[in-house]
């Protein structure tokens, strides 16, 4: 029996899960507060701060953690790898620490997993990277020569709503076409040919504001921000990837309360939401462009899916497109266990190594 702890730190929220097997024998989701979040600044400060939600966690599993097999972690924002499995090595765990491939609380996740691993004499991995990259040609143009566009995506959720959509309409899921939209703390909105995110918004320069993100910003409004003296790179970049969109207008990014606001009344938060709606819409239609129209569905997944209000927005907007399915929550940690599993089967799964640029 394979006993496998899995980790997954997202941009709101810590999630742990011990499987034995396909099962999930413990699990814990721990959300932290926007206030928290935003006393922390450098990698160690927020390596700190996880690390020791994640070790109250597991210390009421100690018992059960016995005979650990494998510990599998969300990936972290490297340099562009394939889909599949990469053990957590010096290399990654340097690339995560410098941020040369970008900053994101998954960057941290690998590291914990990686001391875990030590201390129960096993392996840490990751798999299917935020930073696979799949894309197609075309979608490599920025626009600038020398600055081209990348993969960032919620790769693990997206994928798994694709099977899942797949499944519940009877078509492989290698053999369809679906635009599938992660909507949680980050937003990622993902065009699926054939089993390949070929295009898609990245997590952190594009897309649609989120519950934390700006998304996609006026060039010349963020030239001027640049320039403007008043802001460090450090304090700017808080400003557009922490307390961005939502956090920017209303203060905070618990949509749950701000749903509840609207319903009470309150137009400014009513108004957020269904433009927070609007943008994932636009940018779901353009998923449709790069498929050349051909979709079997569009899928919904993430925790923000449980906003009616934005919701409803998107199905408004979209439905024209043809299927329209929604998944609420996420599987990235099943996801990851069932890949752990399929690592430590006989013969089963190869695990790559990272290598530095
Ligand atoms: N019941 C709910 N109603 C409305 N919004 C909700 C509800 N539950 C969670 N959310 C919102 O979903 C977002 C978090 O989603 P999720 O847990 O999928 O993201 P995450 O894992 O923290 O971040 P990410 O995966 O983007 O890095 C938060 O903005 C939260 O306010
Ligand atoms: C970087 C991919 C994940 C996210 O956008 O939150």
């Amino acid at each position: 029996m394979s006993k496998i702890l899995v980790i997954d730190i997202g941009s709101t929220s810590t999630k742990l899960a011990l499987f034995l097997d396909h099962d999930a024998l413990l699990r814990e989701s721990v959300e932290h507060a926007p206030e928290r979040l935003s006393r922390l600044h450098s990698y160690d400060e927020w390596l700190k701060f996880h690390d020791e939600v994640v070790t109250s966690v597991l210390h009421g599993w100690l018992k059960e953690l016995d005979g650990l097999s494998l510990v599998v972690s969300r990936g972290g924002l490297t340099r562009p790898v394939q889909g599949g499995a990469y053990y957590v090595n010096d290399a990654m765990l340097r690339d995560l620490r410098s941020g040369d491939y970008g900053w994101h609380p998954c960057n941290i996740g690998p590291c914990i997993a990686s001391s875990i691993a030590d201390r129960y004499g096993t392996k840490a991995i990751i798999y299917d990277s935020p930073v696979s990259d799949e894309l197609i040609q075309l979608a490599r143009f920025s626009g600038l020569k020398g600055m081209e566009r990348g993969a960032a995506f919620h790769v693990l959720s997206q994928k798994s709503a694709g099977r899942k959509a797949a499944r519940e309409l009877g078509v492989p899921y290698e053999q369809g076409n679906f635009i599938v939209a992660h909507l949680g703390g980050g937003i990622t909105i993902g065009a699926h040919e054939k089993g390949r995110i070929i295009d898609g918004t990245h997590g952190l320069d594009e897309g649609p504001f989120t519950p934390q993100r700006t998304g996609g910003l006026p060039l010349q409004g963020v030239l001027k921000l640049c320039f403007s003296g008043q802001l460090t790179q450090e304090e700017l970049g808080r400003r557009l990837f922490g307390q961005g969109g939502v956090h920017s207008y209303l203060g905070t990014h618990d949509i749950a309360a701000i749903e509840r606001r609207a319903d009470n009344g309150d137009e400014e938060a009513l108004v957020v939401l269904k433009a927070m709606g609007y943008q994932i819409s636009k940018d779901i239609c353009s998923m449709a462009a790069v498929l050349d129209g051909r979709i079997h569905a569009v899928v919904l997944t993430g925790n923000l899916c449980r906003a009616r209000t934005v919701v409803t927005e998107i199905r408004n907007r979209v439905r024209f497109l043809g299927q329209f399915l929604i998944f609420p929550g996420e599987d990235e940690l099943e996801s990851l266990a069932h890949a752990g599993l399929r690592i430590m089967s006989p013969g089963g799964e190869s695990v790559n190594i990272y290598v530095n640029k």
